[in-house]
Order: structure tokens, then C-alpha cells, then sequence
């Protein structure tokens, strides 16, 4: 008889083909928590586990239809996965990018359960999206599509259920008009949304969480190997919101970041990227890095791809899924790289992990490197619940105290079950265990 792990794999990818970023983000799950569910196999195949934690609770696909400025109607597609509620309420981001159908959203959602899981806050999974582009539309286009997208969306989520945040193509700007249209619709000035800006709920740090957190595991993975992550050579991807403070906490604790990089091209900036002016091009203008060039004359700005050819001794990818693949991975073995965390969600091969891992390279994967943002996002909910507002230094010092225990937690599940230093395994083992414990204390639901 094949193992119950192998045949939820074998469904998964017949039941749901066409969605290979799902089977990849369940596989690299499944095949993490064998050990876990071979020791007990017989009971959770009885309690059907894997199949309850492989399909979602709920899954919305709906019309967007919105009116350029031109008159002219278009219509988008949205989604809302609500993947697993057995911590707490769903919890995840929201994407707006062309490139999203219903597979990336079930495999953002999936890993988002063992993420939140691994933060230690009663969230659970989930994660939404549109394939609308917000780039090269005009600020009233944006308005309007949030505006249809939150009419619609607004009927499945809450403060107390479900709790959506921002992602790629997702900033302050679309969060704030989907807040406005969920209060409009539904009458409630509720924690409905996190990532708010200051003046209605919002909280301090949750803009820079991500980056921050990705460093504050970087700097305790370090640590805890006797070394420091100062005068340390930092290669990053991406220019969004989790590169630019990824970068900018990276330079505050000493290292030097040499790259970012957009979905056209990428800089290299041997004195260190400058995060003013990036986050100037990136934030306020909504531009190019072919614009970076003129606040620093002597960086290179280069079209593709190529920022895991720079020599470095930690790479961070902070762009998007599968940017970094076995090529990429040989290179920077190659270039003698010591660290490899992962900012974005899944944004390393399957095939170039493996690579990186048998190399000795230490390799933090995205559920556990970049949970400081929905951690912190849990912490702007609880500052809803009470109707207060936290310091930065409060929130950022909670964080902090979140991604080390975090940190010692996926290297402790790791020992405990003989593979210790892969922080996949550790990671998806201590995600799975907190949800599994409650998954089995609430019954067959
Ligand atoms: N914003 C957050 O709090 C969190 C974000 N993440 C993940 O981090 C990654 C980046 O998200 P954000 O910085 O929030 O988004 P963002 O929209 O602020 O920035 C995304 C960046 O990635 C680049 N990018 C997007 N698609 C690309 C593609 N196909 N090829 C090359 N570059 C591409 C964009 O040019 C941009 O620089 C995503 O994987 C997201 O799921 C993970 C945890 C929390
Ligand atoms: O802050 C949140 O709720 C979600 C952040 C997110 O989308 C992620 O962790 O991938």
C-alpha cells in the first residue's frame, strides 16, 4: 500500500490540475510532515486530516466589473480563499497582479496556514486577489476597482472571520479605499483590514514588519551559528514593500545590499542601494528602476534578470515565486553564499532548495522569514480589539521578540525530529503541529 502522504500528493494534483504552484507549495508541506503523520498514519487517515488540510474550508471566485476613465468597462476576476480557520480567523493578504488565478491564490493560502501557525497569534489562513493590474492605471481607476472588488468581497469577511492585508499590487492606497467601501456597505468601523494607514486603525511598523522581520531571523540565524550579519554582502530582488525595508533594516544592522530589482530590470550598487531614493522612485513616484541611475550615477541598471549572479554572502528574495531557480542557486553556491532567507512566498525552486540545502547553505523558507507582516498584522488587530494604538517602538519590539522565538522554534522541530539545520522541515513541522492539535480538538468539521 502506497503511504497515505504519497496518495493526498497524487489527488492534489489530480483533483486540482492546472494550479502547479499548489502542488508544489502542498508537496514541499506533505513531504516536510511525513514523519509527523507516518507515526500515526493509521488514525489520520481514519479522521480524513490530509484531506481536510489540503482542500479549503471555502473558496470565492467572483465578477469585477469597474469603469475606466474613460467610461470604458472592464472586468476582472476576484478570489477569496478561506483556507483554514482552525486558530482563528482566515488571515492573508489580498494580490493585484495579472499573473493571479485561482491556483497562486490556493497556494498562498495554504502556506499562509502554517505560517500564521508558526507566529505563535491566533490567525488563520487565507489569501485573496484580483488578476487587475493597479499599474498604469490612474488613482481613480484604482479607487474604483477596489471599490467593486470590496462590494462583492465585503459579503464573506469581518473583524471576527476573516482579515485581509495587503500583497503584491496591494499598498496603503487600495487598502484605504476598500476599507472606506467595506465601512460604506456594511456600517461597521471594524479591524476588517490590516495594513490601514495611521489615521484609522492602522499600525505603526506594519509597513516596514516584513522587511524587518525577514532581518531580525536573518540576524538570530546568525547569531545563533557564532556569527554577524555586519559588513556582510546582501544580494535582494524586488523593489516592493518587503525588499525596500528588508534593505533598509539589512544597512541599519551593518550589511551592505548591492541589488534590488523590478519585474523589467535591476540595479547593482556597489557603495549600497540608496533606500531614500528607492523608496522615492518606488512609493511616492510609482516609477521604474531605470530611474535610479539618476540619484546614483555610478550604480549599473541592467534589463531581465541577473541579481543571484552578484557575489554575496546573503541572498534574500523579495520579489515573487519560482524567481530563483537551480541556475540561480549553482551561482550563488558558487559565489560562496552563506545564506539564503526567504522574503517573498515561495520565491525558490523546489529543485534549487534541495540544491541550496545540500550545499550547506542555510536556507530560511518565506512561511517562516517573512511572518513578521502578518504577525504584525495580528498585533494591528489587537490594537482594533482595544481601541488603542501601540508606539513603533512597542510593535517593533514585539516583532522582534515573534521572529526570534520563531527562529528557535523551526530550529527546535528540526532537532526534535532528526533533521536538524533544514529549516523546512522545522518549520512545517512546528506550523503543522499547533494546527493539527487544534484541527483534532474541534471535531470532524
Ligand atoms: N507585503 C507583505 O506584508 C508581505 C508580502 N509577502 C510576499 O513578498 C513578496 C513581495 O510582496 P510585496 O513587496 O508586498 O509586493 P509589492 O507589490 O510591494 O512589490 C513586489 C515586487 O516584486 C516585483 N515583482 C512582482 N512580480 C514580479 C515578477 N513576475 N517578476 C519580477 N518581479 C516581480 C515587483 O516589481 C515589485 O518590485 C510576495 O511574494 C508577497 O507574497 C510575504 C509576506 C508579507
Ligand atoms: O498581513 C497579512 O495579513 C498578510 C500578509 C501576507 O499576505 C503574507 O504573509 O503573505
Amino acid at each position: 500500500m502506497s503511504s497515505y502522504v504519497d496518495e493526498i500528493i497524487e489527488q492534489v494534483i489530480k483533483q486540482n490540475p492546472s494550479e502547479p504552484e499548489f502542488h508544489q507549495a502542498v508537496r514541499e508541506v506533505l513531504e516536510s510532515i511525513r514523519v509527523v503523520i507516518e507515526a500515526n498514519e493509521e488514525k489520520f487517515r481514519r479522521d480524513a486530516l490530509l484531506e481536510r488540510l489540503v482542500n479549503p474550508e471555502r473558496q470565492i471566485k467572483f465578477r469585477v466589473p469597474w469603469i475606466d476613465d474613460n467610461g470604458d468597462v472592464h472586468v476582472n476576476t476576484g478570489y477569496r480563499v478561506q483556507f483554514n480557520s482552525a486558530i482563528g480567523p482566515y488571515k492573508g493578504g489580498l494580490r493585484l497582479h495579472p499573473s493571479v488565478n485561482l491556483g497562486i491564490i490556493k497556494f498562498l493560502g495554504f502556506e499562509q496556514i502554517f505560517k500564521n501557525s508558526l507566529t505563535g497569534l491566533p490567525i488563520g489562513g487565507g489569501k485573496g486577489g484580483s488578476d487587475f493590474d493597479p499599474k498604469g492605471k490612474s488613482d481613480r481607476e484604482v479607487m474604483r476597482f477596489c471599490q467593486a472588488f470590496m462590494t462583492e468581497l465585503c459579503k464573506y469577511i469581518g473583524a471576527d472571520t476573516d482579515v485581509p492585508a495587503g500583497d503584491i499590487g496591494t499598498g496603503g492606497r487600495e487598502i484605504g479605499y476598500m476599507f472606506g467601501q467595506y465601512k460604506k456597505i456594511r456600517g461597521l468601523f471594524e479591524g476588517v483590514l490590516t495594513g490601514k494607514g495611521l489615521t484609522y486603525g492602522g499600525s505603526l511598523a506594519r509597513t516596514e514588519a516584513t522587511g524587518y522581520g525577514l532581518l531580525y531571523i536573518v540576524e538570530e540565524l546568525f547569531k545563533s551559528h557564532g556569527a554577524d550579519i555586519a559588513g556582510k554582502t546582501v544580494v535582494v530582488s524586488g523593489a516592493g514593500n518587503v525588499a525596500i525595508y528588508a534593505i533598509q533594516k539589512a544597512q541599519q544592522l551593518g550589511a551592505k545590499v548591492v541589488t534590488c530589482s523590478d519585474s523589467t530590470g535591476w540595479v547593482y550598487d556597489p557603495e549600497g542601494i540608496d533606500v531614500a531614493a528607492l523608496k522615492q522612485i518606488k512609493e511616492v513616484d510609482r516609477a521604474r528602476l531605470t530611474e535610479y541611475k539618476k540619484y546614483r550615477p555610478n550604480s549599473e541598471y541592467h534589463e531581465g534578470r541577473g541579481v543571484w549572479a552578484v557575489k554575496c554572502d546573503i541572498a534574500l528574495p523579495c520579489a515573487t515565486q519560482n524567481e530563483l531557480d537551480v541556475e540561480d542557486a549553482v551561482l550563488l553556491v558558487e559565489n560562496g553564499v552563506t545564506a539564503v532567507c526567504e522574503g517573498a512566498n515561495m520565491p525558490t525552486t523546489e529543485e534549487a532548495t534541495k540544491y541550496l540545502q545540500n550545499n550547506g547553505v542555510w536556507f530560511i523558507p518565506g512561511k517562516a522569514a517573512n511572518a513578521g507582516g502578518v504577525a504584525t498584522s495580528a498585533l494591528e488587530m489587537s490594537q482594533n480589539s482595544e481601541r488603542l494604538s501601540w508606539t513603533f517602538e512597542e510593535v517593533d519590539a514585539k516583532l522582534k521578540n515573534i521572529m526570534v522565538n520563531l527562529y528557535h522554534n523551526i530550529d527546535d522541530a528540526a532537532k526534535k525530529y532528526g533533521f536538524e539545520g533544514n529549516y523546512v522541515v522545522g518549520a512545517n513541522i512546528a506550523g503543522f503541529e499547533k494546527v493539527l492539535d487544534a484541527m483534532n480538538a474541534q471535531g470532524i468539521v
